[in-house]
């Protein structure tokens, strides 16, 4: 994402004209929980389909556990140019030298978190359903920004329930990505593809899929390559 540094690069997907609109790319966020299985679970997930970034996201977890795990899995993602985006912890993200560090509103301050981290690491931030959330956020210097609940989800107490209009609201006033998470499956994301989400979150929908996470994968690639340039 350089914004994020990555292959793709979340800020070269705006300078183009509305038709030439970069298509919308997969944001996976971990299980839970880290079991020592998970790197080879990842490099099967990481071989079904494109992958733009992967966020650490460890509620719960020690530290130290989350050091180990972001230590294992960090050299996966270079090989396969995933973004690595560390939740909560700007401190972790710098000592990971992770590409990114995602905020909630509760997280804290993003200009301290820039300071500690400086620009080349990406910093996103959640603003549920709120317009002003994102603008401010925008002024803050965020790198991008994430709308959502935007479906029921396990994974997480949501209380916001934005409409997917707010996704194309704030493409047409922003250059800055905007990213969509909440329950969303390959089943139900085309519309928020279509309202103009640049990354689709996804953790449930890959981790606990049927079948394995790598047909969940593919099943995401099969459905951004369809509705890519629509
Ligand atoms: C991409 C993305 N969007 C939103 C969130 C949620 O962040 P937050 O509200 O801080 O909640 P926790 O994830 O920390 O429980 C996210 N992690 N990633
Ligand atoms: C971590 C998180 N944040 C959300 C928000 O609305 O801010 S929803 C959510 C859970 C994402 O996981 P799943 O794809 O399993 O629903
Ligand atoms: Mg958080």
């Amino acid at each position: 994402m350089s914004k994020i540094e990555l292959d793709p690069d979340f800020s070269s997907r705006f300078d183009a004209s509305e038709e030439s609109r970069p298509a919308a790319q997969l944001y996976l966020i971990s299980p839970p929980t880290y079991d020592p299985g998970f790197p080879e679970i990842l490099k099967a997930a990481l071989d079904a389909g494109p992958v733009a970034a992967f966020q650490l996201r460890l509620k719960g977890a020690s530290d130290m556990e989350i050091m180990r795990a972001g230590s294992v899995i960090k050299p996966i993602l270079a090989a396969y140019d995933v973004a690595l985006i560390v939740n909560d912890r700007p401190d972790m993200a710098k000592e990971l030298e992770a590409d990114g560090v995602h905020l909630g509103q509760e997280d804290g301050d993003v200009s301290e978190a820039r300071a500690l981290l400086g620009h080349a690491v990406q910093i996103g931030i959640t603003c549920h359903d709120s317009r002003h959330l994102a603008m401010q956020a925008g002024e803050q210097g965020a790198d991008y920004i994430a709308f959502g609940s935007f479906y029921d989800t396990a994974t997480k107490e949501t209380v916001h329930r934005p409409d997917p209009s707010i996704l194309g609201w704030w493409s047409t006033i922003s250059e800055i990505p905007c990213v969509a998470i909440g329950g969303i499956t390959p089943e139900n994301a085309a519309p928020l593809i279509d309202a103009g989400a640049d990354f689709l979150a996804v953790s449930g929908a890959v981790w606990n899929h049927a079948e394995n996470p790598a047909a969940c994968i593919r099943a995401f690639a099969d459905l951004l390559e369809d509705r890519a340039g629509r």
